[in-house]
């Protein structure tokens, strides 16, 4: 793939509709955890080997049509987070690496996948922006229902939204790992500040 690709109305838009309400239903579904790229973000992520893919799918069914779409069969890793931005929200300038925590030699994915779930009506600001050694290659305009993949080495950031309403995508890192690296990743976990903040009053508990 060269830089990006988008694929417009990817999904049926009832689809989209359910896939909001569930992702806000969701009890992982929280200020984020990400770095401080991240500012005044929500969100959560799941971490998968394709083997934990059925894991996935059983936990959070909403996702399947998503990952039936958008896994591209050359990957073997994932990492999947709905993203929410709000008026004042953005992400800074970043490469996507988050496997990075489970093993330190980890190359960038070779594809990210973003669909928009769902955009603020006449949205200012809010672009995705790609770079590639401070050469800018796009700005993306997200767009209600279009599915979006960008080459995983990409520096990219999110500008500031300026309009009030919600702007959620449905990220997916998609990695293409050898089997040592492979070997460090979880076949399937949620990493999110609900289940981090659980883990901590369960050790203060004792
Ligand atoms: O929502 C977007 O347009 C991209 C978000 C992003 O860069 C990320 O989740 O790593
Ligand atoms: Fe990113």
């Amino acid at each position: 793939m060269k830089h990006y690709q988008q694929q417009t109305n990817a999904f049926p838009s009832d689809y989209l509709n359910n896939l909001w309400g569930e992702i806000q239903a969701c009890p992982y579904f929280a200020i984020n955890n990400l770095n401080r790229d991240f500012v005044a973000t929500k969100g959560f992520s799941v971490v998968f080997q394709r083997s934990g893919l059925a894991k996935v799918e059983q936990q959070f069914p909403y996702f399947k049509p998503y990952l039936d779409l958008a896994l591209q069969p050359s990957c073997n890793a994932f990492y999947l987070n709905p993203l929410q931005l709000k008026e004042g929200s953005r992400v800074d300038p970043h490469i996507d690496r988050s496997l990075r925590s489970y093993s330190k030699t980890i190359e960038p994915p070779a594809v990210v996948s973003v669909l928009y779930v769902r955009v603020p009506a006449d949205m200012e600001g809010g672009e995705l922006v790609l770079r590639s050694h401070k050469r800018q290659l796009g700005q993306i305009k997200p767009q209600f229902n279009t599915l979006v993949y960008f080459q995983g080495d990409l520096t990219h950031s999110v500008n500031a939204v300026k309009t009030p309403g919600n702007r959620l995508s449905l990220v997916c890192e998609q990695y293409s790992l050898s089997d040592t690296e492979l070997q460090e990743i979880p076949e399937f976990t949620v990493e999110s500040r609900i289940t981090q903040s659980t883990t901590k009053k369960r050790k203060y508990a004792s």
